[in-house]
């Protein structure tokens, strides 16, 4: 493993942020180059991606893709897609890719496609709810259990099935789950218990409630335990312990599918309810054309590549500790969260492969909101505020709302609605790159601005610096496909970032700590007993007990 900041590459990287990054500015290189948008667009399977608003110039990618030669990106790529075990500390191989590649093709290709069929088999029998009476499915899980099919369910909306209501519930907390069951028919609903480990505290209590819900309600509807095999399937690598929970209809996955990669498995059940077996395919298709464009296209042309190496660019050398997502895609709201889990807990690591510290920052945050609700709340700061923040803006062309069965009276609206959609996203990424200097802002007459105001005064609260960089995706249509390519785009990125740091983005040892204290607090809540805690957890104890 190499030390990234050992490397030629990172020498000449700081030399020419030095000399021409930290000055670039993106009005003078538009100027300069009417070259630039075709120079520093790319279009990978499904997405395309405009590059060039960021803070990049042909030398700072000529280096970037220096660094990524030097820390060996595609030595690594490759043993991730040949199955070797690169998650180390866990000794295991990483291949939610052989998930999605087509039958015969890839490792465990058998197994893989032996559960495929048959949670395919399930899903559709639940599409027929002429014969499976089912209206509800509710799919209990947290993390990588939750976010994925809870963030292409309402994506794939237009594709979803009219009879069949999805719900998702995560927290251990019962205000998530009472609201889903109010209303709930148990003979019509279908439980997931959706747990990689099925040891998940939050997953196994909501699995219980849900279990106690149906022993209760069911006798009116004839129900009872023996009815549990029924209405409870599972999705997890833990085949024993869903047995032991009473549910004989388990659909398997393996350990070198992480939790945050596994919407393309056994985990990805209620998508595959929502959008039936044929659109689930076309999912996986499209995420595997995207893991054939990262495996093979050349590194000057490799969409995730560019966006990991942009990512190191900006967290290493501007050193931007954020990056913003603007879908401008109401269906994509659950994006952002499903980002903050693959990137941040994929990349949020301070040691390298060897358990060196890191000498330079890893994962920014991720966060955002769909546009164009964002821009009426945190896009004040984002265009004036002291940080610069790059933002991530996914434009998708076609709607797939103006449908055939509503009255035109209504499709000529909602097609209205999509061009301002489109144009307010355009218009964003324009405005913090153009900014406005306050001599321009000087000449207009604000309306809103206080009489007798110092006009220049007023000016300067309503200037912008501009040269704030954003990346653009373009998608033809919000499909199967499209969205597929999409996830996996974002998931080759991360890996190459992780690569170019040289750190495990497979692991997720954070997350243990918290979980071990509050195992160590529960019997506390009860008994009352503070020996040994610090002063403040020990006040907030007597506080909550009280
Ligand atoms: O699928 P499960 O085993 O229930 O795990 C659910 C989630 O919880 C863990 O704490 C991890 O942080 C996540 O990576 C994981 O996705």
């Amino acid at each position: 493993m190499v030390r990234p900041e050992t490397t030629r590459a990172w020498t000449a990287l700081r030399g020419h942020f030095e000399a021409h990054g930290r000055g670039l500015d993106l009005r003078e290189a538009f100027a300069r180059d009417p070259g630039r948008f075709a120079a520093f667009s790319l279009q990978a399977p499904e997405v395309f991606a405009d590059l060039s608003k960021n803070l990049i110039d042909v030398a700072t990618r000529r280096f970037l893709l220096d660094l990524a030669a030097e820390c060996g990106l595609e030595a690594r790529r490759d043993a991730m897609f040949a199955g070797q075990p690169i998650n180390t500390t866990e000794g295991r191989a990483v291949l939610h890719t052989a998930l999605r590649a087509p039958r015969g093709q890839g490792p465990f290709s058998d197994d893989v496609h032996g559960v495929l069929d048959r949670m395919l088999a399930l899903a559709e029998r639940v599409r027929d709810t002429a014969t499976s009476g089912i209206t509800d499915v509710v799919n209990i899980g947290i993390g990588g259990s939750d976010l994925g099919p809870a963030m292409v369910v309402p994506a794939l909306d237009a594709y979803a099935h009219r009879g069949l209501r999805l719900h998702f519930v995560s927290n251990v907390d019962g205000h998530d789950i009472v609201p889903v069951l109010r209303g709930l028919d148990p003979a019509r609903t279908l439980f997931i218990v959706a747990s990689k480990t099925f040891t998940t505290q939050e997953t196994l209590a909501n699995a219980q409630t849900a279990r106690a819900w149906f022993l209760d309600a069911g006798p009116a509807s004839g129900l009872g335990v023996a009815d549990i095999a029924r209405h409870f399937v599972a999705a997890t690598t833990n085949v024993k312990a869903a047995a032991d929970f009473g549910i004989t209809e388990t659909f398997g996955f393996w350990d070198w599918v992480g939790g945050r990669y596994s919407l393309w498995s056994a985990i990805g059940l209620p998508i595959a309810i929502a959008i039936g077996a044929e659109h689930f395919r076309a999912l996986l298709a499209g995420a595997h054309a995207m893991d054939r464009h990262f495996a093979t296209a050349p590194l000057t042309q490799n969409l995730p590549v560019q966006l990991g190496l942009l990512d190191v660019w900006y967290r290493n050398f501007h050193g931007f500790t954020s990056r913003s997502l603007a879908p401008y895609h109401q269906g994509l709201k659950r994006l952002p969260a499903y980002l903050q889990q693959l990137e941040m807990e994929s990349n949020g690591k301070g040691v390298d492969l060897a358990g060196q510290p890191l000498a330079a920052g890893s994962s920014p945050v991720v966060w955002g909101e769909p546009g164009t609700n964002g821009q009426h709340a945190y896009f004040q700061m984002l265009h004036q505020g002291t940080d610069v923040i790059p933002v991530e803006f996914i434009l998708v062309k076609m709607p797939a709302h103006d449908r055939a069965d509503l009255p035109a009276a209504v499709r000529d609206s909602l097609t209205g609605q999509h061009a301002k959609l489109l144009a307010n996203g355009l218009a964003q990424s324009q405005a913090l790159m153009l900014g406005k200097t306050a001599a321009d802002a000087a000449r207009e007459r604000p309306p809103t601005a206080a009489p007798g105001a110092d006009p220049a005064m007023i000016a300067r609260h309503r200037s912008f610096p501009g040269n704030r960089p954003s990346t653009t995706f373009v998608l033809d249509a919000l499909t199967p496909p499209s969205l597929g390519a999409l996830i996996a785009m974002f998931e080759h990125r991360v890996f190459t970032s992780a690569a170019v740091w040289g750190l495990n983005a497979f692991d997720q040892w954070g997350v243990e700590l918290g979980k071990a204290l509050a195992g160590e607090l529960l019997p506390r809540l009860d008994s009352g007993d503070a020996t040994g805690l610090d002063a403040s957890t020990a006040g907030l104890l007597a506080r909550v007990r009280a």
